[in-house]
């Protein structure tokens, strides 16, 4: 199998994998693959072992057993990294070290580097090329961090949380960039604890808790198989509306009060049949959040 070839569609792949440390077990029995052309989203509480993965696939660390395979080989041998881009949680970067001078450091380990000014301009950062990284504020610095993965123009590109800390704008231009190249031809491997981050950008959702994987199916798949339905309305009799056949949970908002339930026709039907007084009806799916609370809340699993 060649690292280069475009034959190769599994780009990696990791079998049976546990890693513990001490008497923490951080990844139990995991196996999946990453395919050529995805974005793969990871999602999982803190300490689901989301990050242990992504070290196992940089050969930062070796699993305590199973294997892990990069570009089909080990991930330890440098050679194999070569089309690996990554973004690590922590941004640190050379504080006197200007932007320009950073992605051209970076740059010179690849034969064919994206060039300094095309990549700056990509993320964003064409105007500050001159900066001290030191001086950039945190998103800039987080920028700059996600657009490095991308200066060897990898084939796969592992970013562990890259907006955290970043406002919705920051959020928005930066997924637009990793769209873009994903679209030129980069697989993307994305952890995130914006649940709309992995919504917006995945069509893969990998769902990690406690070291196992709990879903890995498509977007629409996770979101369907959960399926909860929203049922929204506005009651003075909310506390019996609560205890009708069929809800799981509720939630209050501005928009009145949501109850969640497998079937929403079943229970629309039940809140006509009681008689209990409503307003404002509106029934809607399920997004991403309630499916990941669904598939994370063990009692409701
Ligand atoms: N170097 C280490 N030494 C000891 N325990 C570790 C180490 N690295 C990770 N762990 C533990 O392994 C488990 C998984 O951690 P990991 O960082 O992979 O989770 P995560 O899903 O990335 O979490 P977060 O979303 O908070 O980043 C946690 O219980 C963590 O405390």
């Amino acid at each position: 199998m060649s690292i280069d070839g475009t034959a190769v569609n599994t780009l990696a792949r990791v079998t049976n994998v546990t890693r513990r440390f001490g008497e923490v077990t951080a990844l139990d029995d995991v196996s999946l693959e990453i395919r050529s052309g995805q974005i793969v989203g990871l999602l999982g509480p803190n300490g689901a072992g989301k990050s242990t993965l992504l070290t196992l696939l940089q050969g930062l660390r070796r699993p305590t057993s199973g294997t892990v395979e990069l570009f089909g080989g080990s991930p330890q041998v440098a050679a194999n990294r070569r089309l690996l881009g990554c973004t690590p949680q922590a941004t640190a970067l050379p504080e006197t070290l200007r932007v320009g001078e950073v992605i051209d450091f970076v740059g010179v380990h690849f034969a064919d580097a994206v060039p300094t000014p095309e990549l700056a301009e990509e993320f964003g950062l064409g105007d500050l090329l001159r900066r001290q990284t030191g001086s950039l504020s945190g998103g800039q610095k987080r920028r700059l961090s996600v657009a490095l993965a991308f200066v060897g123009r990898p084939r796969l590109v592992l970013l562990d949380e890259p907006t955290t800390g970043l406002d919705v704008d920051a959020r928005h231009t930066l997924w637009e960039a990793i769209r873009r190249q994903h679209d030129a031809g980069a697989t993307v491997v994305i952890t995130s604890h914006y649940l709309e981050e992995i919504e917006a950008l995945a069509d893969r959702v990998v769902v990690i808790d406690h070291g196992r994987v709990l879903e890995d199916d498509s977007l629409a798949t996770v979101i369907a198989r959960v399926s909860l339905r929203q049922v929204t309305l506005e009651s003075d009799r909310l506390d019996l509306i609560e205890n009708l056949p069929g809800v799981v949970r509720s939630r209050v908002d501005a928009a009145g009060t949501t109850f969640y339930t497998q079937d929403s026709d079943a229970l629309v039907t039940e809140l006509v049949r009681s008689g209990l007084p409503f307003a404002n009806l509106a029934v809607r799916g399920a997004t991403l959040e309630e499916a990941f609370l669904t598939l994370t809340e063990k009692e409701l699993v």
